[in-house]
């Protein structure tokens, strides 16, 4: 095995040793900044996790030129001969054909895609597969075929025995287009983010998605279109591939004469990532005159069918990201014209709110798109996601979910409303297929996993101290910007007053420090994501609000200063960090002896993590064997009480009482550089390094 993302770092068991990592040490005078493997030094040659070698297995063609640009033509070749019966396929679908500029497929046989998929540890199932012919009786009495077909699928699931299926890889983004026959423009748009080579869940995702005559052709019934589940890491480039199957979709059906209208929603379950995700489509989108649009406070989405829309330069801040985290967010919401989107992104409960008070549902949606689904299936939004399933009514409707975590619970409910809503809607279902990136078990490989004991309370307002006061002059340049994550809103406002005035003016001061969490006002979150994304604050205090989807390039760090209540909240936040691959990454998990009765959970996800990256040696784990084996499993209630609240702490104090003197000393220190400065000054020396340059001590 050839793990992509061997761990650097010396294990480091006491507080010190971690603090040393975290902050690189005092003595990095030898080694300049810029040679820091940090995650935030600059793209990544490779983005996959992944690229086992699997024995016995010789790959016939090298996989293509990474290099290559993606709208360049492939060599024509002469066999194209797809394997399934013409005659099984639906007829009333309308078939998928090579356009002009698609050059006919370069097919791996089924021996070859497994390799490659195993190579990349990617699993793919099929979950459940609709009988044939259908025959769906609204009857709740009556069982229908779908009923027993299900049914049978859950029995083999519970037995272990789903089908695996090999679908075409994606080697080679040249392969969208050639192969999978992507629009020009988006092809280019995808060229110009300076992606070279696809991630795991866009090698395994996009090819099924995007025509699965092709990718599925051996497995009969699953060409004409599937429903797809996606479980892949966190950073792993999800939001490009299904942002670039739902543009496909459309661009395609457009192509062949189809209407107008609003033809995908994609949800999401905060406002931040819906403006991440408008961005990254807006992006694709360029050039294309499809028109991506965040839902907000006061927007009315076109949802029927219409005429091809004249580009109205009133609504192009509707459908910008960019502007949209800005402080017309708060705005009260005015009143707004109907406003056309191809792709809607939003979150759940703003257009359940729309749809309910127009009393309308949403007919000409084609893709439903669950980003982060297992939250937006979790109990506090289950309901508002299951509505807009339900309002989504075209018979074709594809649906997909994808998340770094999905518990089975999840993949239940999805399966058995999928059931649902066809025998409500008199319609056959789409077989659903599942894809694993990391074959079964979910972890952030990537990234470098510490757990530090810090006693109690007072402790861990001690260590966090020591990370943003380190000794060595560019200390805070190299390792923030961090993230730290707290359990609640009110214990982020806590630590943010205790931690406030600990940067001294010279380097920035308070403005350094920010708390972003659900009870800020739009405008202030907004306007704190901007400064966290233009580097301006460079540790941002936060709850899980933050720990889903959002992609901070610049991230270095995550502090997880509550000891997170569950594996997924671990593995969200952990995966704020190290994104697209990108190794250097560290997560840190300050405990103390209250965290005990649930520290097991996080645990066991840096073991699986530490597997995954291939790093054996028992030494150099974050958690030592000792450890592991005497902690307690978490009890049923502890589970049963995280399950209803998310929560653990009653008491949400962070205390000290030198915050006010911290700030004294600060502007002490300010005040005596400045005056050294202005002494300098009229001496006629120069004034050398104007940024801060760390305590003298
Ligand atoms: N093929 C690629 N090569 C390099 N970078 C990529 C590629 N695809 C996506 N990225 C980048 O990877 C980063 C992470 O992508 P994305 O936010 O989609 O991850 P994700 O899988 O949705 O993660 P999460 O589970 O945390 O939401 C983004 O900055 C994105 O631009």
């Amino acid at each position: 095995m050839a793990p992509a993302n061997p761990k650097s770092g010396a294990p480091a068991s006491s507080a010190r040793d971690v603090f040393k990592l975290l902050t690189r040490g005092s003595n990095r005078k030898s080694a300049p900044a810029s040679t820091a493997v940090l995650p935030s030094a600059g793209a990544k040659a490779n983005p996959q996790l992944y690229h086992d070698q699997v024995r016995g297995h010789k790959r016939k063609r090298p996989s293509q030129d990474a290099e290559a640009p993606v709208a360049e033509d492939l060599p024509v070749v002469d066999f194209f001969a797809p394997k399934q019966d013409e005659a099984k396929v639906d007829k009333k679908r309308p078939k998928r054909q090579t356009s002009p500029e698609r050059k006919p497929a370069q097919l791996l046989s089924s021996d070859e895609c497994r390799h490659v998929l195993k190579s990349h540890r990617i699993k793919v199932t099929l979950m459940y597969k609709p009988a044939e012919p259908q025959t769906v009786k609204k009857s709740k009495k009556k069982k229908s075929k779908v009923a027993d077909e299900f049914e049978e699928l859950v029995a083999q699931s519970k037995k272990g025995e789903k089908k695996q299926l090999n679908p075409q890889p994606l080697e080679s983004f040249s392969q969208l287009r050639g192969q999978y026959g992507l629009s020009r423009r988006v092809a280019e748009n995808l060229v110009h983010q300076g992606f070279r080579q696809p991630t795991e869940v866009q090698l395994g995702s996009l090819p099924t998605l995007l025509d699965p005559s092709v990718a599925l052709q051996e497995e009969s019934g699953l060409q004409d279109g599937v429903d797809f589940m996606a479980v892949a890491p966190t950073g792993s480039g999800k939001t490009v591939s299904f942002l670039i199957a739902a543009i496909n979709n459309i661009t395609w059906r457009r192509g062949k004469g189809g209407k107008h209208g609003l033809e995908a929603v994609i949800v999401a379950p905060t406002r931040e990532l819906v403006h991440q995700i408008v961005n990254e489509g807006n992006k694709l989108v360029q050039g294309t005159g499809l028109k991506v649009v965040g839902m907000r406070r006061g927007t009315k989405p076109v949802i029927e069918e219409v005429n091809p829309p004249e580009d109205d330069p009133e609504d192009e801040d509707d459908g910008d990201a960019a502007d949209s985290e800005s402080d017309e967010d708060n705005a009260a919401p005015k009143q707004k014209k109907a406003t056309y989107a191809d792709i809607l992104v939003t979150t759940p409960g703003l257009l359940i709110k729309f749809l309910s008070k127009q009393k309308r549902t949403l007919s000409t949606v084609k893709d439903l798109i669950l980003d982060e689904a297992d939250v937006l299936l979790d109990p506090l939004f289950r309901d508002q996601t299951l509505s807009l399933w339900t309002s989504c009514t075209h018979p074709s409707l594809r649906l997909s979910f994808w998340s770094a975590t999905m518990g089975s619970n999840i993949e239940t409910l999805v399966t058995s409303t999928i059931q649902t809503r066809a025998q409500s809607l008199e319609t056959t279902p789409k077989p659903l297929v599942r894809l694993v990136v990391g074959l079964k078990d979910t972890a952030v490989p990537n990234v470098t996993h510490k757990l530090l004991f810090t006693g109690n309370e007072a402790g861990k307002l001690l260590a966090i101290r020591s990370l943003i006061r380190p000794t060595a002059k560019d200390d805070l340049k190299i390792r923030l910007p961090f993230l730290v994550f707290t359990e609640t809103i009110e214990r982020a406002t806590a630590l943010h007053d205790e931690l406030r005035y600990d940067i001294p003016v010279s380097a920035g001061g308070s403005g350094r420090i920010a708390a972003l969490h659900s009870g800020l006002n739009d405008a202030s979150r907004s306007a704190i994501v901007r400064k966290f994304r233009a580097g301006e604050i460079w540790l941002l205090i936060t709850t899980d609000l933050l720990a889903r989807g959002l992609d901070f390039r610049g991230v270095n760090g995550v502090v997880n200063y509550d000891v997170p209540t569950s594996a997924a909240s671990y593995i969200h936040r952990s995966g704020r960090t190290g994104r697209a691959g990108r190794e250097g990454g560290i997560a840190v998990t300050m405990w103390t002896h209250d965290d005990i009765p649930i520290l097991k959970t996080v645990a066991n996800v840096i073991v699986v993590s530490e597997r995954q990256a291939g790093m054996d040696k028992e030494e150099e784990s974050a958690v030592p064997k000792w450890l592991l084996e005497r902690l307690p499993d978490v009890s049923k209630e502890e589970r049963k009480k995280l399950k209803k609240s998310g929560k653990r702490r009653t008491d949400h104090k962070i205390t000290s009482t030198s915050g006010v003197e911290r700030q004294k000393e600060n502007n002490r220190k300010g005040a005596i550089e400045a005056s050294k400065k202005r002494k300098k000054q009229s001496n006629g020396e120069e004034a050398v390094n104007e940024e801060w340059g760390g305590f003298d001590d």
